[in-house]
């Protein structure tokens, strides 16, 4: 794709900026690599729009992320000679339109003109308008035709439908992708009372103990959140933290820890919490988050592979990794992660296990967990673990400790939990995020 020039995101026509933003972010995504998440937040900041509008442009952007395989299907089959050339924004303006038509609750008129607009904006792209016009409306004609026909593995890059497909069987790999396909819950950790919680938010307490809400709700205005007695954690990600089963007054290291989601269980738990992680704006989102729920921990910025203390009786290592596990909730991840990230990654993890092996005391329990669905990243890096320190040995996890949910337990007693699995009331409702896990004991 090519950089959409246009910086200037008000305009009088309504829904302009928005629709500039949108197109915008998903070109910037896709060139830079960087995550939607921070390029909204840096882009939205700049571009004054009011909340709406810039809610509407994160929603349009969210959405052509997730169907972003199935959209580059259905332009290019109606692009007779192929996407043109040297056009600008030509590709992104095009991608966000279809989002709209074809995805999103948008009048279609509003979705053809504004994208014709901003096609006008650019002399490079101006040249198209009749094209863009003529692809845009057949989409909106043959919308009913096009839903019916959407197969999930087409939203996912060769790469990852086919390590899911050799990984997990290809039944598994469809229904992963199709979990995918749909809007994530909002699921919350709550530090006490899951059942009064769930009846004042509209929720339901899951089998794991987390609250999964059925609305849809900005979260800064439901009632708890001020107070400080939950915080949002995806259902598979709160199982980690609990697996250490920390008692209170245990000295526990959480490594790599911000934005604190783990922290916060941790010391919830009566823990003497030490968190660490090499990000120092993270790490302020950490303690703002500590603050809010009026819990404590020691904080220490530093590089893990590099960091010295006394051993501790638990450690939790969430390593840094693809995050290809999170793509329901940040399906831009499947888009800019690279085959080649694996590699980088798993030696940074066989690093970073190394040394929370090391910081672990004689008998303590130490788990490693990643939110990735590469078996690199999970399984194949703790049999690699216990292959170079024979002090270490698994300590598997009984599916009372998960709720019965023992199809995401693998044969050695380790959490492999997969974003199709966790039946709820709606294909919505149910599912979580793809996380591995393993917890071992030291000598
Ligand atoms: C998966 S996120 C952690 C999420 C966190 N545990 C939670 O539950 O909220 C991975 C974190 O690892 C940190 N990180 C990456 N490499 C690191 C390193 N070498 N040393 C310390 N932290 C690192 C990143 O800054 C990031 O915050």
């Amino acid at each position: 794709m090519t950089r959409v020039q246009s910086q200037s995101f008000s305009d009088d026509a309504p829904g302009l900026a928005a629709r500039r933003l949108a197109a915008t972010l998903i070109d910037e995504v896709l060139r830079s690599g960087t995550a939607l998440d921070e390029t909204f937040e840096r882009m939205a900041q700049g571009a004054g729009l009011e909340p709406a509008d810039a809610g509407l442009a994160r929603a349009i952007a969210t959405a052509a992320f997730r169907r972003l395989g199935t959209i580059r299907d259905v332009i290019d089959a109606r692009l007779e000679r192929g996407s043109p050339r040297k056009s600008g924004p030509f590709e992104p303006i095009m991608v966000a339109a279809a989002a709209q038509l074809l995805f999103l609750d948008v009048p279609d008129h509003a979705a053809v003109d504004l994208a014709i607009r901003q096609l006008h904006e650019d002399a490079r792209s101006a040249r198209y308008t009749s094209l863009a016009n003529a692809v845009l409306r057949r989409l909106a004609r043959e919308r009913e035709a096009i839903l019916t026909r959407l197969e999930p593995l087409t939203d996912a890059p060769d790469w990852l439908r086919e390590s899911w497909t050799t990984t997990y069987g290809p039944d598994v790999a469809i229904a992963i992708a199709a979990a995918h396909a749909e809007e994530p819950p909002l699921d919350l950790t709550v530090k006490s009372d899951p059942a009064g919680w769930a009846e004042k938010l509209d929720g339901i307490v899951l089998p794991t103990g987390s609250v999964r809400l059925r609305g849809r709700e900005a979260v800064i205005g439901l009632p708890g959140f001020a107070e400080g007695e939950w915080w949002v954690q995806d259902a598979a990600a709160a199982l980690p933290a609990r697996l250490l089963n920390v008692r209170p007054g245990e000295r526990v290291a959480d490594l790599c820890a911000a934005p604190g989601g783990k922290t916060a269980q941790l010391a919830q738990a009566g823990a003497v919490v030490t968190a660490v992680d090499r990000s120092g704006p993270r790490l302020r989102r950490l303690k703002a988050n500590l603050e809010r729920l009026g819990l404590k921990s020691e904080v220490v910025t530093a590089d893990v592979a590099a960091y010295e203390a006394e051993s501790f009786d638990a450690v939790l290592l969430d390593a840094p990794c693809s995050a290809t596990g999170t793509i329901r909730r940040h399906p831009d991840v499947a888009w800019t992660k690279r085959p080649e990230d694996i590699a980088k990654l798993t030696a940074l993890q066989a690093r970073l296990l190394d040394q929370a092996a090391r910081l672990t005391k004689p008998g303590g329990r130490l788990i490693y967990c990643t939110c990735s669905l590469e078996r690199a990243e999970g399984e194949a890096q703790i049999e690699a673990f216990l292959s170079r320190n024979t002090g270490f040995v698994r300590d598997p996890i009984k599916p009372e400790e998960i709720g019965g949910q023992t199809e995401a337990l693998t044969p050695q007693g380790s959490l492999r939990t997969l974003p199709h699995q966790l039946a709820g009331e709606t294909p919505r409702l149910s599912g979580w995020a793809g996380f591995y896990a393993c917890r071992l004991i030291g000598s």
